[in-house]
């Protein structure tokens, strides 16, 4: 074992010894998860590229379709001039990475088994039924309105309640902007999908450099798909993310200053399964660390989010009956599943 692999090897137990609480942990089936092994590098093009800009000028109609589009056949799309000034994304991306370099001690100080928490740190942990070592480590809070929740952010590093408050805030316009452009894009009023949404979640993933374990192999993060309405997931300079499109796995190498939208499951549902939640999974990095700030589009406890009345008749019948948010939510912890599969409960047909 490398120096570097002893020491993320120790960090591991310490996190683990320091926990109150056993961390929840998903356990899918292994048949629900894609084992496809072919992997290819996202070619020229293969990412659909939404200039967000254009969305206020004379062409939204053009972009509405480009999204619509990238929704329905990609289920992922980045976006360039989206608005975040670059500062505040560097600045995001650098308080990110020194939170994660403080002692261990320090971040543990965020550790709770409460899913509900308005802040916790995850650690990675050992996936026993596939042999495999997770090694993602993330910090994970609530941010919208960001003044109702900055005081039970980090103090350590001392910028960092300013610099994620710019970000966390800047992110949110850029989610309400999508969510406005997705609605058009199903034919439904402006407003529609925003209307349900309520928070706005954070997720600062931190992925060290090649934490291999004694076990079969190492993810960032294990196949899932994100249980929200969208999820804007901005990276840094060092590739991980990979996504299945057309029954391949493809890596989505980062675009400087891009953000990349994934569909999330909610969406999913609403669009009567016109839009699919995308499966995804991040991979480690021998080299370098890397990190990722995932912003989470989740809707409010009481929201309904049965197929848009709008989307079903006779030749397209719901596929989903309504639910809330909230009962979607807890059957989520109570199902122990990754993916969209979780929605199944949902089905018109197992009523
Ligand atoms: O880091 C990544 O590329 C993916 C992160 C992710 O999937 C998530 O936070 O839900
Ligand atoms: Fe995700």
């Amino acid at each position: 074992m490398s120096p570097i692999m002893v020491q993320k090897a120790e960090d591991h137990v310490a996190l683990a010894a320091g926990a109150k609480n056993v961390p929840f942990t998903y356990t899918d089936p292994l048949s629900e998860v894609p084992t496809l092994s072919v992997v290819e590098t996202s070619a020229d093009g293969s990412t659909p590229i939404i200039d967000m800009e254009a969305l206020l000028g004379p062409q939204r109609s053009e972009i509405i379709q480009q999204i619509g589009l990238a929704c329905e056949k990609n289920g992922f799309f980045a976006v360039k001039n989206h608005g975040i000034p670059e500062m505040k994304i560097n600045n995001m991306l650098d308080t990110a990475k020194q939170f994660f370099h403080l002692p261990v001690e320090e971040r543990l100080k965020f550790r709770s088994a409460d899913p509900n928490s308005v802040i916790r740190l995850v650690t990675g942990f050992e996936d026993k039924t596939r042999n495999i070592f997770v090694s993602r480590q993330s910090l994970k809070f609530h941010c919208h309105p960001v003044e109702d929740y900055q005081n039970h952010w980090p103090s350590n590093p001392p910028s960092f309640r300013e610099k994620v408050g710019e970000y966390c805030a800047s992110v949110r316009k850029v989610e309400v902007a999508i969510l406005e452009a997705i609605s058009e894009s199903l034919g439904l009023e402006r407003d529609y999908i925003d209307k349900t949404l309520k928070g706005h979640y954070v997720s600062i993933n931190y992925y060290p450099a090649c934490p291999e374990s004694e076990l079969d192999a190492t993810f960032g993060v294990r196949t899932h798909t994100d249980p929200t309405l969208i999820t804007i997931l901005m990276q840094d300079d060092v590739p991980g993310l990979q996504v299945i499109n057309d029954d391949k796995w493809i890596d989505v190498n980062p675009i400087p200053n891009a953000v990349v939208v994934h569909v999330g499951d909610m969406l999913q549902a609403l669009s009567n399964c016109r839009y699919k939640s995308l499966l995804h999974q991040a991979i480690v990095n021998c080299e370098k660390e890397r990190v990722s700030i995932a912003s989470y589009c989740y809707p409010s406890d009481d929201a309904m989010i049965g197929p848009a009345k709008k989307l079903t008749d006779n030749d397209h019948p719901a596929i989903y009956k309504d639910f809330t948010y909230r009962e979607f939510h807890e059957s989520m912890w109570r199902v122990k599943c990754s993916t969209a599969k979780r929605l199944d409960l949902f089905k018109v047909e197992s009523e």
